[in-house]
């Protein structure tokens, strides 16, 4: 669902870079034939401009400048057009303000919107009795506010909807689905620039206890208690993820093996003295193993596993590094 927003957000994008060298092209030829040299000069480096960003876009999957050349050619272009031919050239005003929150991010949108309202406003001014111009400037500003709200309104259930598919909802750290990503995503940087990275698997001692004397309410607010614990004490850049019922994996990126040790070390104890107000400590054991030489995320991930496992085996509350 994510993934198909962001692609048809992408798509859309790119078949109005489809359509700007079209009207582009056209335009510019017209613009010469009528010896309007400086309009069709602009409107010619608009066609280059969208070339430029369908090439980088199907090549790269990259957006150029973010969008934001178009405010050089379109608006510029619609506003040309209204000085030039007033009486038909405002109907392009209305393309005009909604293309903004078409290509660019909202919030320049908005802005690069009300600058042109305001153009807008400015050049139609002298050519229309008042009762026109009123209409004129309310349809416009009512356009412009509907886009507005849909685009609004839309980002924020973009927003929603990737923090439903990524995180956890009962501790706000990464899920599983995460975690596959952001896994092979370290293990290609380190293949590619040796970017370090160690994998911390972190079981919680005993939980079943915990539900069983506590019941389950205490034992999903332990769960989200350690969560918030472990999310407040790493850096953003470090990734927390809950891998299992109890059990949470946290990647540290740039991270190596005895630094990652010192630093679960200290999470265990920060675990241990805090008080969960269930009347004994909570512990748990680690597994901690750094990206090597021709790693898979199988082989990674086992060894993590297999210094869990002796963890676990050693007594509890205790970290191993493999
Ligand atoms: N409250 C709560 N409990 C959960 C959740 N997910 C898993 N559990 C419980 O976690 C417990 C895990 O039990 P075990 O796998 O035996 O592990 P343990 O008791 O921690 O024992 P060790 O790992 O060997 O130290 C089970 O009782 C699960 O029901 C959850 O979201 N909320």
């Amino acid at each position: 669902m994510l993934d198909e927003i962001t692609q048809f957000k992408f798509r859309l994008r790119l078949y109005l870079s489809v359509f700007g060298v079209a009207a582009a092209s056209f335009f510019s030829a017209l613009q010469y034939s009528r010896g309007e040299t400086i309009t069709a000069t602009i409107s010619f480096l608009g066609g280059i401009y969208f070339i430029l960003v369908i090439y980088l876009m199907i090549h790269k999957r990259h957006y150029l400048w973010k969008g934001r050349g178009f405010l050089f050619f379109i608006p510029i272009t619609i506003l040309n057009i209204i000085y030039l031919q007033p009486s038909f050239g405002i109907y392009w005003a209305y393309v005009g303000v909604v293309s903004f929150f078409l290509v660019m991010e909202l919030k320049e949108a908005s802005l690069g919107a009300l600058a042109f309202i305001s153009a807008v406003f400015y050049l139609a001014y002298p050519h229309y009795p008042d009762y026109v111009l009123y209409r004129i400037y309310g349809t416009i500003l009512l356009v412009g506010l509907f886009t507005f709200s849909f685009s609004y309104l839309i980002e924020r259930l973009h927003e929603r909807i990737n923090q439903i598919a990524t995180h956890d909802s009962l501790t706000n750290t990464l899920n599983r689905y995460t975690f596959n990503t952001s896994i092979e995503k370290a293990l290609n940087e380190f293949n590619r620039y040796q970017t370090p990275a160690t994998l911390l698997l972190l079981d919680l001692d005993h939980f079943k206890k915990i539900n069983d004397i506590h019941g389950h309410q205490t034992g999903d607010y332990v769960l989200k208690k350690v969560s918030d614990l472990l999310l407040d004490r790493l850096r953003s850049s470090d990734q927390v993820f809950r891998y299992g019922g109890e059990e949470f994996a946290i990647l540290l990126s740039q991270t190596k093996l005895d630094i990652a040790v010192q630093l679960t070390e200290e999470l265990r104890t920060m675990v241990e003295s805090h008080d969960f107000k269930i009347g004994k400590s909570v512990t748990f054991s680690g597994g901690l193993s750094e990206v090597q030489e021709g790693d898979w995320v199988t082989s990674w991930l086992k060894r993590c596993d297999q210094a869990l496992y002796q963890a676990k085996e050693d007594g509890r509350n205790k970290i191993v590094k493999n």
